[in-house]
């Protein structure tokens, strides 16, 4: 679903955040991306989505060679990629049913069918009947979760978070990697990029751990353990 091809990424005047990257994401794989502050986890996700641009190397994104796209392909590559932001970025002058709807509305989708989406995706974070509240009025847990459901409404194959318990309490932030790991066991690919590593432990899955811009560790929880 996902490759990097030797991927370093130099922003203008400044040095690498990322050297030589490689690694490949399988269709229905979860994986952590972790690393210090600056280690280039973000950059990573923005390469994916094309918000940024390799230096070198080659990035694929479900059989899409993203250094051949056309920018009216762009849109097309964005709808298969569903996004979490730490800040969650609501709408708070909207409602949770238009907050959601929102990436329903740029694609066309019918009234109809967008409610039904909408319902489907709220269901999937368990705040079925919150369509008509103000996320202002929610928790931050469930304004998170609205956040997700924003970006599963789509139904894309692959679902990106960057830092998406940074706000929570460990026991929200539980709750919140277990609907990551929901969405997996129905087929997408998630890739949570997170600076909670007690947190990525006790879970498991696969680790890809970024030091200074370099994939240092690629492992696979075994019996508990990283090997
Ligand atoms: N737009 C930019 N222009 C110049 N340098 C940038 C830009 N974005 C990131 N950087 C630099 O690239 C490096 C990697 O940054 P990045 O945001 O990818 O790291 P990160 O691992 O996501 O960090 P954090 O955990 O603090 O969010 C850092 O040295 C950062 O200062």
């Amino acid at each position: 679903m996902v490759r990097f091809d030797r991927v370093s990424k130099r922003y203008p005047g400044g040095k690498e955040a990322l050297s030589g990257v490689s690694f490949e994401l399988d269709r229905g794989e979860f994986a952590f991306l972790t690393g210090h502050s600056g280690a280039g986890k973000s950059t990573l996700l923005k390469l994916m989505m094309q918000m940024e641009h390799p230096s070198r190397g080659q990035v694929f994104v479900d059989g899409l060679n993203l250094g051949k796209l056309r920018a009216g392909q762009v849109p097309y590559l964005r709808r298969k990629i569903g996004v979490v932001f730490q800040n969650h970025q609501l709408l708070f002058d909207r409602s949770v049913y238009d907050n959601i709807a929102l990436p329903l509305q740029i694609a066309g989708y019918t009234p109809a069918e967008a409610g039904r989406r909408v319902r489907a995706a709220l269901d999937s974070v368990g705040l079925l009947g919150m369509e008509k509240r103000n996320p202002i009025e929610l928790s931050g847990g469930e304004q998170q979760r609205v956040g997700i459901a924003r970006a599963v409404v789509n139904k894309p194959p692959l679902l990106l978070a960057d830092e998406p318990t940074g706000n929570l309490d460990p026991e929200l932030s539980a709750e919140i990697m277990n609907l990551f790991m929901r969405f997996q066991q129905v087929g997408v690919t998630v890739l949570i990029a997170t600076h909670d590593i007690a947190l990525v432990e006790r879970l498991g899955h696969r680790r890809l751990i970024l030091d200074h811009g370099q994939l240092h560790e690629d492992a696979l929880i075994a019996g508990g353990q990283y090997v």
